[in-house]
Parts: C-alpha cells; sequence; structure tokens
C-alpha cells in the first residue's frame, strides 16, 4: 500500500546477487537485510532504485546513446518499421500515437515484445504474435539490444527472488508456471524537450506520458543521466521526482504484482514530464510472468492482509492485450 513516501529509496542489492542461486539463501544475513530493504520500498512506495546490479556501465550507457541516434533519424528512417497491428504491436510508433487515458503521449517509441510463435497461446496469444522490428540502422542496434534484454531478465529473476522472500515465501515463488518462462516487453523511448524559446506559449500537451501503472511484475527503467522527468504519485496525491542516479535503475511494481500480493504491493502511478530543452531517452525493460499465467493472490499474501483475497484471477496475456490494442491511435 502506498504510503505519503518523499523520495525513492536506494538498495544495494549486491549481497542479494552474490546469494540468489543458493537454496539456503534465506538464512544470509546479507540477503535478509536486502530483503527486509526490499519489503519496506515495495509496501511503502512500490518504487526503489537498484544499485549494485551487476550490469555494465559501459552497457548501460551504450543501449543510450545508440538509441539517441536513431530517433536523430528523419522519420522515412524510422518509419520503416511502423508499428502496426499486423506486426503484432511491434515497431516504431511516433509522437502522439500513444494514448494514456484518452490523452496523446508526447513521446514516440519502439515496442518490442518476447516473441510470440504462431499459435503457441492460441487465441490468446494471437495479437501479439509476431517479429521484432529492429533499427537495420545503427547496425549492431539489435545485437546490443538483445545482450542488454537477456541481462536485464536474469537480473529481475534475482530480484523476483528477494520480492518473493519479502513476501514470506520461497526464493522461487515466481517461478514455474507463474514466471518460470518470464514474457517480457521492452520500450526504447524517447521524449522531445520543451522549446524555451522567448515570449513562445508552453506547448499544449508537455506530458511526455501520462499516469499509469505497468502491467507485470517489475520493471527496470534505465533513464538519461542530466534529465529529471520520472514522477510517481504518493499516497497525498503528490508527484515525487525520481530524478537520474549513476549507476542505478529504477525498479517498480507491475499489476500482476499487486495481484499475487493481494495489494501489500501497489502498482504506483506514475507519468513523465521533460520540462528540460533536452531531448530525454528512457530504455524500460518489464518482466511479465509467463504469458499465459493465471494469476492469483498467494495464501501467504492473504493471510498476510486480513484473510480475504481481493482480487480475482486474470491472465496476464488478456491484460497485456487489453492494453496494447487500445494505447494506440493509428
Ligand atoms: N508495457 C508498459 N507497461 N507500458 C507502459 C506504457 C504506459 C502508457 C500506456 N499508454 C498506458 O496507458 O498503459
Ligand atoms: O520514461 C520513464 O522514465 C518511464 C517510462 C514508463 O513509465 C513506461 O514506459 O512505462
Ligand atoms: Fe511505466
Amino acid at each position: 500500500m502506498a504510503t505519503d513516501f518523499k523520495s525513492i529509496p536506494i538498495i544495494d542489492i549486491t549481497s542479494l546477487l552474490s546469494k540468489c542461486d543458493d537454496p539456503k539463501m534465506a538464512e544470509d544475513p546479507g540477503v535478509s537485510n536486502v530483503v527486509k530493504q526490499l519489503d519496506q520500498a515495495c509496501r511503502e512506495a512500490g518504487f526503489f532504485y537498484v544499485r549494485g546490479h551487476g550490469i555494465p556501465a559501459s552497457l548501460i550507457k551504450e543501449v543510450k546513446n545508440i538509441t539517441h541516434t536513431f530517433f536523430d533519424f528523419p522519420y522515412e528512417e524510422k518509419l520503416k518499421i511502423k508499428m502496426t497491428p499486423a506486426a503484432g504491436y511491434r515497431g516504431y510508433q511516433r509522437i502522439g500515437e500513444n494514448i494514456t487515458k484518452g490523452i496523446p503521449d508526447m513521446h514516440e517509441a519502439i515496442d518490442c515484445y518476447k516473441e510470440i510463435k504462431q499459435g503457441m497461446y492460441g487465441s490468446l496469444g494471437k495479437p501479439m504474435e509476431g517479429c521484432n522490428q529492429w533499427p537495420l540502422n545503427p547496425p549492431n542496434y539489435k545485437s546490443l539490444m538483445e545482450d542488454y534484454i537477456s541481462l536485464c531478465t536474469d537480473l529481475s529473476r534475482n530480484i523476483m527472488r528477494g520480492i518473493a522472500l519479502a513476501l514470506g515465501g520461497s526464493p522461487y515463488e515466481f517461478e514455474g508456471e507463474r514466471a518460470g518462462d518470464p514474457f517480457w516487453v521492452f520500450r526504447i523511448i524517447g521524449y522531445p524537450g520543451v522549446s524555451v524559446a522567448n515570449g513562445q506559449e508552453q506547448p499544449e500537451n508537455d506530458v511526455g506520458c501520462g499516469a499509469h501503472t505497468d502491467y507485470g511484475l517489475l520493471t527496470l527503467v534505465n533513464q538519461d543521466d542530466d534529465i529529471t522527468a520520472l514522477q510517481v504519485r504518493n499516497m497525498s496525491g503528490e508527484w515525487i521526482s525520481a530524478p537520474p542516479i549513476p549507476g542505478t535503475f529504477v525498479c517498480n511494481i507491475g499489476d500482476m504484482l499487486k495481484l499475487f500480493s493481494n495489494g501489500l504491493y501497489e502498482s504506483t502511478l506514475h507519468r513523465v514530464i521533460n520540462s528540460s530543452p533536452k531531448y530525454r531517452v528512457c530504455i524500460a525493460y518489464f518482466y511479465e510472468t509467463n504469458y499465459d499465467a493465471a494469476v492469483e493472490p498467494l495464501d501467504i499474501c492473504v493471510q498476510r492482509t486480513g484473510g480475504t483475497a481481493k482480487f480475482g484471477r486474470a491472465v496476464y496475456g488478456e491484460h497485456l492485450v487489453s492494453k496494447v490494442t487500445t494505447n494506440f491511435v493509428m
């Protein structure tokens, strides 16, 4: 449950990562310390920074640099990989094509999803079937991003082991049929800066991405180092900034983890406003459950929250499709 947090905690997960393949990890004092911090952050804010995550700083920087290069290209180059429903909603979308609560977002993006082979999930998977449309230019774009995605997947699984312990479960609650074959979503996002020419009016809509929650389990945000734009809503409705902190990812909880935890952890509302004159990029990796997972409150969480399940069962793929099919004007 979100509180009146005023800032977002920073958690060093080095000791969690050093023990996360040890079946006895729960007994390790270093792990317990991290788990305690994860529990507090997830209950109070649903947002936290992680440091000591092990992904090389050079790679984190490179994925942002190459993304600036891509978004700098003229529209006709970017439109070569235009997102369409027929491509499983994969590819490039122009500024204003993504809609949040009825209002066009001031961002452009490339959306990618874990591949779904034809027929893999029957009608549940159909809308998302397709191949990712990676830019051909810069030429190493695809391989760089695929390496990055693979590291984000491993890191997320390991953070989820800590979160599983924080909820009072075994480290492996989010493996097997729940998230042992995790689906992922990858959004490469660019937010134009505001024009600050003298006497010029503010643009009509300066919201880069309207208030929303994320859909799955855990999000890893890699944002430009020099611009504060991401804002997180606390219980009083104040918007708390999540400024870039070099060497960290911003992590936040998605709707499926709220459901599993019976509301003990909230998928906190957040939005993006780039009021700087500079163009901002963000690389957001979303770690999700299995595509066809049926998600319902875990017994341990129902016990911890008064004994009654607050949510019915949801199928992750249905939740994703309901979002993706209503997110765009094209
Ligand atoms: N896969 C995730 N989480 N994407 C977040 C996008 C949020 C904006 C979207 N228009 C919406 O209204 O959800
Ligand atoms: O740009 C950001 O910092 C966050 C983007 C975001 O919240 C999202 O894509 O879901
Ligand atoms: Fe988000």
